[in-house]
């Protein structure tokens, strides 16, 4: 909607071929986002070669852990000089691969041609036109550039950035911190405990995006503290609701139950983003919290104590 809104004719590609229909033909995707018209110009495909015919962008949107395997069948059909933009907020949890990797290992494209698109962008207010900023980031800033005008609104706002990495991993960890947020909202405790989470959420993650290369001013940024504040406030947000459950009490398979089969990214990532910082020595106490409270059945008060019990330390 954005793309086409910003004047770049835009074909979305959907798996069902009713949806697509009704995307193009009624403008509305009721799923996803009941009550919200598209823009007319956007029309959707359930045939990936027609979506992406004569493309020189190809944005891609699916979640994370089934980037790969998407991308993969559609590898041959990219044309030669199109660039790729993943909107994808999330680490894989075989590889421990930033999107872009994996976009850069299946296609064999050079980094230059692929960029990430991150930001405080909960995707109901994006589509209701709500003013909202963001940060398209690419090694070469001309691609970045690129993109930045096929995508710039009288709503919608993209700075560049070439720090691809910090990107990527400002919108990776975001998704935890927002399970914590939620889970400790879920628990009944108020704003001082998020406030807390937050900013030490923040902490850990610029340890482990300038562990992996990131720019710390990343983090200061939209990509950085702009989503990290959006996601842990929002009822919108998939995440903050999903730890808002297990805080609770609800099982993991209630919590995942009620998200009527949308992506929390931050529920796998947890574990991807907590191997990985212990791959690079990184110390993500919350991050780890998260983990063991989604995958190892810790109760989240008990997981309160054991962050609060570990020995004090200059901030
Ligand atoms: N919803 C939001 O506000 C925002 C989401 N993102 C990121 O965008 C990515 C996608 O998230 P959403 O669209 O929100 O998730 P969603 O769960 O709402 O929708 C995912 C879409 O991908 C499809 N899908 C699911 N599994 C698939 C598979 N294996 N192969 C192909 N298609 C599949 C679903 O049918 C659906 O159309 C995530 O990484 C998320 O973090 C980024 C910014 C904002
Ligand atoms: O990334 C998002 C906002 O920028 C959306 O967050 P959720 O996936 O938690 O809904």
């Amino acid at each position: 909607a954005v793309l086409t809104d910003a004047g770049t004719r835009t074909t979305l590609w959907a798996r069902r071929d009713e949806l697509a229909r009704t995307i193009t033909d009624d403008h509305v995707n009721p799923d996803y986002l009941p009550g919200i018209e598209l823009p007319e110009g956007l029309s959707a495909v359930s045939d990936i070669d027609e979506a992406l015919d004569g493309a020189d962008l190809v944005v891609c949107a699916v979640p994370s852990q089934s980037l790969r395997d998407n991308l993969s069948r559609w590898n041959g059909r990219i044309p030669a000089g199109a660039a790729l933009l993943s909107l994808a907020k999330g680490i894989e949890s075989e590889t421990l691969s930033r999107m872009t990797e994996v976009i850069a290992d299946v296609t064999d494209r050079p980094d230059d041609r692929i960029a990430v698109l991150s930001g405080p962008n909960l995707a109901r207010e994006v589509a209701l036109r709500q003013p909202a900023a963001t940060v398209v980031a690419c090694r070469d800033e001309s691609v970045a550039r690129s993109i930045q005008n096929a995508c710039t609104t009288a709503y919608f706002r993209p700075y560049t950035n070439t720090d691809v990495v910090g990107c990527e991993i400002g919108g990776a960890v975001k998704n935890v911190i927002a399970l914590a947020c939620g889970m400790a909202s879920g628990a009944g405790l108020g704003e001082n405990t998020l406030a807390s989470i937050i900013t030490r959420g923040l902490a850990e993650t610029i340890r482990l995006g300038e562990a992996l290369g990131a720019r710390a001013e990343t983090f200061a940024g939209l990509a950085g503290v702009g989503d990290l504040v959006a996601t842990c406030s929002s009822p919108l947000s998939r995440n903050r609701s999903f730890g808002a459950r297990l805080g609770e009490g609800r099982s993991l398979e209630e919590a995942q139950q009620a998200t009527h089969g949308q992506v929390a990214e931050g529920v796998k990532s947890c574990s991807s983003v907590r191997a990985l910082a212990a791959a690079h020595g990184v110390d993500v106490p919350l991050t780890d919290a998260v983990h063991r409270v989604c995958h190892e059945g810790l109760p989240v008060r008990d997981a309160i104590i054991a962050l609060l019990s570990r020995s004090t330390k200059p901030e």
